[in-house]
């Protein structure tokens, strides 16, 4: 006789594992001031998901509860649960220096260090015990190859990173990431600080990179999360007001506060 309770175990691991990065009840809170409210959101494996919102409605809190990137800012406090592959990442047990390796972040603007090319993507691998020069050439080639950096700068590894164009060292930061070998990839406006043609090649880039990573980007650009991203969650005053495939929320969303939103009424 098959055991319902077996095959819906394995049916519901099945449908766990689709999920890199999942939330329950989430709450954030600045002091007393209440910054995320009740977050419950379930991000897709190899998808990019996009957080869109107006100024302020708690999208960056977001993003940064997931590498505990907050932990830095005194007077937080959080509530609920928010795992990665099953693990807590609010876990006192946990490794928040190897959680921030798998959980690569990309700021606003470039920050590369001032170091050469070769160095800045070398940095992480050297700091996590890689010394031999051979392993460390082919990780830096690797890295700005995925970054679709390479062609542009492999004459000029041993220059200094800050020479680049804003667009390239932002494609450097990503490859720095990418040196680390992350699962997730967290974007926090990436391409506030480029120009159009750099930012049409960051989109690109991104839409290459979740072949092999998760990608959750914050975005101002509507029309870039409806290019870059398989799903988008609207946030508004600290609530996920909602959650779906990016093609709903732009072209059928449930809510009126999204619809609104979209459309420019308001944010
Ligand atoms: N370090 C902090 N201390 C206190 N309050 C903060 C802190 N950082 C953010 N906040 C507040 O939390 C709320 C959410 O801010 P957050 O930066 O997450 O919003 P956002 O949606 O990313 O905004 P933006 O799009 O302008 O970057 C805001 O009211 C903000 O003022």
């Amino acid at each position: 006789m098959v055991d319902i309770r077996e095959e819906q175990t394995q049916e519901a691991v099945a449908k766990r594992s689709d999920f890199i990065i999942k939330t329950d009840a989430l709450n954030l809170y600045y002091g007393d001031f209440q910054a995320l409210i009740d977050i419950n959101m379930d991000m897709k494996q190899n998808k990019v998901t996009a957080l869109i919102g107006p100024s302020g409605c708690g999208k960056s809190t977001f993003l940064r509860t997931i590498n505990r990137m907050n932990d830095l800012i005194e007077g937080v406090r959080i509530e609920g649960s928010i795992k990665l592959r099953g693990d807590s990442i609010y876990d006192p047990k946990l490794d928040v220096a190897e959680l921030r390796k798998n959980v690569g972040m990309v700021f606003q603007r470039p920050n590369p260090f001032p170091l050469s090319i070769y160095d800045n993507v070398a940095y992480g691998p050297r700091i996590h015990g890689i010394k031999n020069k051979k392993k460390l050439d082919e990780i830096v080639e690797q890295s700005l190859r995925y970054a679709v950096l390479w062609d542009e700068v492999k004459d000029r590894l041993n220059t200094s990173a800050l020479g680049l164009s804003g667009g390239q060292q932002q494609r450097l930061v990503i490859a720095r990431v990418l040196a680390v070998e992350p699962e997730v990839i967290l974007m926090d406006e990436p391409a506030s600080a480029l120009d159009p043609i750099s930012t049409s090649k960051l989109e690109e880039l991104i839409i290459e990179l979740k072949s092999k990573y998760s990608i959750v980007i914050v975005t101002h650009n509507m029309q870039q999360a409806a290019r870059v991203s398989d799903d988008t969650g609207f946030f508004l005053n600290g609530r996920l007001v909602e959650f779906d495939q990016t093609d709903k929320i732009f072209t059928n969303p449930a809510k009126k506060e999204t619809d609104d939103y979209i459309s420019g009424r308001f944010g």
